[in-house]
């Protein structure tokens, strides 16, 4: 009871922090909320732990916590707050003798923190130790996620978070995120409004039935919208108060997850796809009627919904498909930068797609896109794709019933003829890329890609194939990066949907080093979300998710494009975010769904696009410990 009661006490503290609008606005404020929100404090005092920060909007025993989409404040709320409070602060807030007397500067609190992890063995256990710091101290958490980017992102996204999602309920230790269950459909406004932050801005939300290439992991999938969400604020700067992971949990087919007696989803079979898009539907009233400024990211939905909400909702709600959209935006970009290298004209490439899922067809559907824009019909487009699935290139009379997304892409020019293996496509198109995204290990063999290779070498010296295994986590890509490289004598234009390593190779009395690409939307959704938040778009158009593509593809600097690469070094993924960002405000605005006021448009036209970034910059979270 006693801690119930610090639990209220401290989500009081959490009031009003929305820069832009007033809890008694706020719809989380209506008179139906489950909580009471006492407007105290202001967005400042609540998004800094900063010792250098104005005081405590709570001073007492229970002092303010802030953010790191944990909806459960906990009793010892002060150690969220680092070491490096003087001791005025600690005095004003209670806090002296509650943690050690040193006080620390950031970097200290950093390299504490990194110590911790490099000694942690196994990615699970640097997934809790991070999990945990970003529970007590969530400006440490951002500023780790910004600051080591390419150590940290693979452990609170792909690879990592496979594994995570795989374990969730085993290794639960506290709520991240809203779990909605298709029994609870009459009580989803309660619900909503039970988040203990006031006004989200984004939300992710999965049902858990294609999480990465791992199957229908049910609400264990859960981690998913936590990683991608902790992404939105360490690539894009989103407030993480303002983020909302929501998993919907219409129960799952997975028999280990239905077995396991610590699974902490529904314990049944999903139900018909007729009652799940009802749920759907009403999910996505309740979301446009409680929080009706929030963009929502549909994630890892199995391919039949993920296409069918998509086309459902797009034309009335704010929302994206990221499997779809935001794949399709990152693999154009690295698409456009791998023609370049390639020297196969762009116009010359014949790419084969192995998959034929919501990814595969999301991409192709943007690539036809892309090459419609330079001037091809819609037919000679879609010609240059070839779709290849589990039983072999997808024709239209290939004799069994083609999923609807699929017809599309359906070949007729086979003359009867079908193709049932990858090599037999290979040999048959001729291909100058090879795509996978199968959620499945090893398909691109050593013959595979061989017989790419010399495709690529029958039209010219020095020509070099593209070729991206895109399939997460890494036990499901297509091949690694060491194959791809010996296979093709180092020339594979490479991009993998999770992270390789380097890959060194003698090379007589020298060595070689090859470095592979990482060709994962997370280049493109934090920017695609931000912009669309930032121009208080009404809707995310095609456009929108175009133009994040093309502008991830200019945003390469002089040193990644002297180094062969295809997208920016992850490292510079929030510099690319913000382009991609300003970027999508500007479609935005050109579709005439930008809610911003005219005036506004007009002054960044005349500064130009310094006045937009610095407008962005001014806007998001850049935590100081
Ligand atoms: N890099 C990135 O940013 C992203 C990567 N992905 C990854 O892409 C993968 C696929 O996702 P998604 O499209 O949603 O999944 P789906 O399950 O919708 O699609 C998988 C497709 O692969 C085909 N397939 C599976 N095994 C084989 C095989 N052995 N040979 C030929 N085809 C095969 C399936 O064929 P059939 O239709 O016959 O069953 C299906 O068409 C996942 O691993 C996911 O993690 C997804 C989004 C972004
Ligand atoms: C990256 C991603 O969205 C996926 O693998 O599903
Ligand atoms: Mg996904």
């Amino acid at each position: 009871m006693a801690s119930q009661l610090r639990t209220l006490g401290a989500r009081t503290c959490l009031a009003s922090f929305s820069p832009s609008s007033s809890p008694s606005s706020s719809p989380s404020s209506s008179s139906t909320h489950l909580y009471l929100f006492r407007p105290r404090a202001s967005f400042h005092e609540l998004v800094s732990h900063s010792p250098r920060g104005p005081p405590d909007p709570c001073p007492g025993p229970g002092p303010a916590y802030a953010h790191a989409n944990a909806p459960a404040p906990v009793a010892d709320g002060y150690r969220r707050l680092g070491l490096s409070f003087t001791p005025e602060q600690r005095v004003s807030k209670n806090l002296t003798g509650l943690i050690p007397h040193v006080m620390e500067d950031g970097s200290k609190q950093l390299e504490r923190a990194l110590k911790m992890i490099r000694t942690r063995q196994t990615g699970i256990d640097k997934y809790l130790y991070l999990s945990t710091i970003k529970s007590q101290n969530a400006d440490l958490f951002y500023r780790l996620l910004m600051d080591h980017g390419k150590e940290m992102m693979p452990l609170v996204y792909t690879p990592t978070i496979g594994d995570v999602c795989l374990q969730y309920s085993t290794i639960y230790t506290r709520p991240e995120a809203l779990y909605i269950s298709i029994k609870q459909r009459k009580s989803i406004r309660t619900i909503l409004r039970n988040w203990p932050y006031p006004n989200p801005e984004i939300c992710v939300v999965t049902d858990g039935s294609r999480i990465l290439g791992l199957g229908d992991l049910g609400v264990n999938g859960v981690g998913i919208p936590i990683g991608k969400l902790a992404l939105y604020t360490a690539a894009a700067g989103i407030h993480p108060s303002k983020t909302l992971p929501i998993v919907l949990d219409c129960g799952t087919a997975n028999e280990t997850n239905l077995k396991d007696p610590l699974y902490l989803g529904m314990r049944t079979k999903r139900p018909s796809v007729a009652e799940q898009q009802e749920f759907m539907d009403e999910f996505m009233e309740a979301v446009a009627d409680v929080y009706p400024d929030m963009v929502v990211q549909f994630e890892d939905f199995e391919s039949e919904k993920a296409f069918n909400y998509l086309d459902r909702y797009r034309n009335t709600h704010k929302c994206f498909n990221d499997d779809i959209q935001g794949t399709g935006a990152v693999v154009l970009a690295g698409y456009i930068s791998a023609a370049n290298l390639s020297g196969v004209p762009i116009d010359e490439q014949r790419l084969v797609f192995m998959g034929a899922g919501s990814a595969g067809v999301g991409v192709a559907k943007q690539l036809v896109e892309y090459y419609t824009k330079r001037g091809l019909s819609e037919q000679a487009a879609k010609d240059k794709f070839w779709l290849v699935d589990t039983k072999g290139l997808v024709t239209k009379d290939r004799g069994d019933k083609l999923a609807e997304h699929k017809k599309y892409f359906a070949r007729t020019d086979n003359n009867g003829h079908q193709f049932r293996t990858l090599e037999q496509v290979i040999e048959y198109v001729k291909p100058s890329a090879l795509v996978g995204l199968t959620a499945t290990f090893g398909v691109f063999t050593e013959s595979v890609i061989r017989a790419l290779k010399a495709s690529v070498d029958a039209g010219g010296l020095g020509r070099r194939p593209i070729l991206f295994p895109l399939s997460n986590p890494l036990t499901k890509a297509e091949c690694t990066f060491e194959q791809a490289v010996n296979w093709t004598d180092g020339t594979a234009l490479f991009a993998s949907g999770s992270p390789f390593s380097n890959y060194t190779v003698k090379a007589g009395d020298s060595t070689i080093t090859y470095y592979p690409n990482q060709g994962n939307n997370v280049y493109v959704f934090p920017g695609i979300g931000l912009g669309a938040i930032l121009a208080k778009a009404s809707r995310v158009t095609d456009n929108m998710i175009y133009t994040s593509a093309a502008s991830l593809a200019a945003s390469l600097n002089a040193d990644e494009i002297h180094k062969g690469l295809i997208y920016p070094r992850i490292e510079r993924v929030r510099e690319a975010s913000i382009i991609v960002a300003r970027e999508v405000m500007k479609a935005a605005r050109r579709d005439g769904v930008s809610m911003l006021p005219e005036s506004k448009w007009l002054e960044w036209e005349e500064w130009g696009d310094a006045a937009l970034n610095k407008y962005i910059k001014a806007h998001v979270y850049d935590p100081t410990l």
